[in-house]
């Protein structure tokens, strides 16, 4: 509401947020897609049926009014509605959700719980950061296409595989499109896809999901800095598409926006893993090089920067067999993570790609994987082989850290994950 519709008819569809009733009137907040508005209905307008109605009607009912938009610095948003008539569509009895409830009880009710504010501004943010996504893709040239979800080998390791059954074999759930994408790029050359991964993590943690959204990309001709690039333009531009369009959610949440304000100019610091590893000594963490980095590691790292940065150059036996090796020194990958300040961590993970067929064969056998399993995929660097480079970006791990929310369950409607499958 604004003032320009103030001493103007308004009508409002909407559920039951509060209600009391106090002498002749009823005051209910009716909250919509857009916020709560307090509604006054005054038996001597409205009628003392529906007065009496709303004296114990149940939180979350659905209702539609109309009446005059008058200013009320009192009332949520300095506005109310002196409603001319007002009707119950849905009643509502009981609603499970009053407050105080453990997380447990929370998420066996996330079909209502999604109702709550917390989440419904964090889903508004979720939009945002999705259209920015696309909107980079699509005004930079690159074409979207759509790998597919059920696969037959992993990309990301076997450990964390969903099996399902399909046909009379067993096919897994994708752990990432990366593959089918390094496939598109002798034709297309410049793809992304938004699809959905799954990892079967056998820890609960707080930045980890069994199904995640996965924004990915890949590029022929591109070497690991040309795709880091891509990468930090990409966080860049959603960062601030975010502080124009959803200020006030960002608001409501209570993240600040001067601190999101700094990340919205790429370069990013970019630091290898050796330094990672000198950082991390120096600040008195048992950690040796070769180690691999996790969140308690990275959560130190992000303490050192104000923006995202990224870690380059990491031992080669800690990352991927599809991961190109270092010309200058073959024990390390050509991978590059970028991590969130503020303690959040890895919110995207990329490399150039081996693109000759002897080194990947090597390398996908060192790692005890079957190369007829990946046929297909050393094909790529029989016909035509070209550099080439992508990352992955997680959806929720960024929404998690531009909405600064504690756990990554509140970054997507229904969370799944080890131990939660229902509703
Ligand atoms: N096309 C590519 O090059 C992507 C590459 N094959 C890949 O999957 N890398 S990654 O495992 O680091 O995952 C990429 C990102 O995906 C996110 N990710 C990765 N695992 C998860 C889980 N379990 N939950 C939520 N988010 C997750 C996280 O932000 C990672 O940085
Ligand atoms: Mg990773």
């Amino acid at each position: 509401m604004s003032n320009s519709f103030v001493g103007r008819k308004v009508c409002v569809r909407g559920w039951i947020y509060r209600r009391s009733v106090v002498g002749g009137k009823a005051f209910v907040r009716v909250r919509d897609s857009t916020g709560v508005i307090q509604v006054v209905v005054d038996k001597k307008k409205c009628g003392e049926d529906i007065v009496r109605t709303l004296k114990d009607i149940g939180l979350e009912a659905s209702v539609k009014t109309c009446g005059e938009l008058v200013k009320q610095p009192r009332a949520p948003g300095g506005y109310e509605i002196q409603a001319d008539w007002f009707k119950v569509v849905g009643y509502s009895r009981d609603f499970p959700i009053k407050g105080g409830e453990g997380i447990d009880y929370l998420l066996d009710n996330r079909h209502l719980w999604i109702r709550s504010r917390k989440l419904t501004e964090t889903m508004k943010i979720k939009h945002s950061v999705l259209r920015a996504g696309r909107e980079y893709f699509i005004e930079n040239g690159w074409w979207e296409v759509t790998p597919p979800i059920l696969t037959a080998s992993a990309v990301e390791g076997g450990a964390t595989l969903f099996p399902v059954k399909y046909f009379d074999k067993t096919a897994y759930l994708s752990q990432s499109a990366q593959l089918y994408l390094e496939a598109l790029i002798y034709s297309l050359e410049k793809v992304w896809s938004l699809t959905t991964s799954f990892r079967a993590e056998k820890s609960r943690t707080r930045r980890h999901l069994a199904e995640y959204w996965h924004l990915e990309a890949e590029a022929a001709w591109y070497n690991m800095e040309d795709m880091m690039r891509v990468a930090e333009e990409l966080v860049a531009h959603i960062v601030q598409y975010v502080l124009e369009h959803n200020r006030r959610q960002l608001e409501i949440l209570g993240r600040n926006l001067e601190i999101l304000k700094n990340y919205v100019e790429p370069p990013y610091p970019r630091i290898r893993y050796d330094e990672a590893i000198e950082i991390l000594q120096k600040k008195g963490v048992n950690i040796e090089w070769g180690d691999d980095l996790g969140a308690d590691e990275e959560r130190v790292l992000t303490m050192e920067f104000d923006k995202p940065f990224f870690i380059t150059h990491f031992p080669k036996e800690i990352k991927s067999f599809y991961m190109k090796l270092d010309p200058e020194n073959e024990k390390l990958a050509l991978g590059f993570d970028l991590l969130a300040p503020e303690g959040y961590g890895e919110i995207i993970g990329g490399s150039e790609r081996e693109d000759d067929y002897n080194k990947l064969l090597n390398r996908i056998i060192e790692q005890g994987y079957n190369p007829e399993d990946y046929k297909w995929y050393l094909d790529l660097r029989k016909y035509g082989s070209v550099p080439h480079s992508g990352f992955g970006l997680g959806i929720e791990r960024l929404v998690m850290w531009i909405a600064g929310l504690d756990h990554i369950r509140d970054a997507i409607p229904f969370p799944r994950f080890r131990g939660r499958i229902y509703p």
